[in-house]
């Protein structure tokens, strides 16, 4: 690879953030929590700080929708009615993407798994390798407070950072802060859809919560040690 263009700062900046995850140990994280929790916001602090990599399914699912690949012209309506895509297909995103040899020290995983049996097929992948979870984080955030949250959320397209109109605005309105790209607004971030996101939560996801907690208690591990919760104030 020519590093020619490649400006001074940006090569530094490089060096000093492999140097620094030379010594982190690895990380395999799960983040739970319902539409709107923080995940997506919480997510690219923890991947610096853990030298991980972020793989969030909701993300990587849109830009299939966006380059209406196979994957993406099959997810397109269940994503846009807000119920949750097949667990098989998710699975199989998820296989791909851990290969990568950005997630060599572990990952972040933000909306996977989402029903039990996703967690069952991620526990057996991870098993093959003699891997396991390390750390499950849930975002406990009450139903009134998402939806103002998921409602005023404008999204910068190419990096997945969340800005909101009221808690968290850009400083030109409808730009990123970095990149000076225009924001979009999510075509599922409305109030009708935020229901069927809610209720597919409520009845899918939180039995994840709890396959967790038992898990770790099967495995005689302190349940604080794995499972950790967080409430909004
Ligand atoms: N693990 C998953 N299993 C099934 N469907 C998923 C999964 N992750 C994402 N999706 C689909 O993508 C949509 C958007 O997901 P995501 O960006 O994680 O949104 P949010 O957490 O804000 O609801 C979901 O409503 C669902 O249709």
């Amino acid at each position: 690879m020519d590093l020619t263009d490649v400006p001074v700062e940006q090569l530094m900046k490089e060096i000093e953030r492999r140097l620094e995850c030379q010594n982190k140990p690895e990380k395999r994280m799960i983040l739970l929590g319902p539409p709107g929790s923080g995940k997506g916001t919480q997510s690219p602090i923890i991947k610096k700080d853990h030298c991980l990599c972020h793989l969030a399914t909701g993300d990587m699912l849109r830009a299939a929708v966006a380059a209406k690949t196979p994957l993406g012209i099959k997810a397109k309506e269940t994503m846009e009615s807000g119920a949750l895509v097949g667990d098989d297909l998710v699975v199989g995103i998820i296989e791909e993407a851990v290969k990568k040899p950005e997630c060599k020290n572990g990952f972040i995983l933000d909306g996977f798994p989402r029903t039990v049996p996703q967690a069952q097929m991620l526990d057996k992948m991870l098993a093959k390798k003699g891997q396991a979870i390390d750390k499950v984080l849930n975002f406990d955030v009450p139903d009134e407070v998402l939806v103002e949250r998921v409602t005023g959320r404008w999204i910068h397209a190419g990096s997945g950072r969340s800005y909101h109109t009221k808690f968290a605005p850009p400083k030109v309105h409808g730009i990123d802060d970095l990149t000076g790209e225009p924001l979009m607004q999510r075509k599922d971030d409305n109030a009708e859809t935020l229901k069927s996101r809610l209720a597919a939560f409520h009845a899918q996801t939180t039995p994840v919560i709890n396959y967790y907690k038992d898990k770790t208690q099967h495995d005689f591990c302190p349940l604080d040690s794995v499972f950790r919760s967080f409430q909004a104030e």
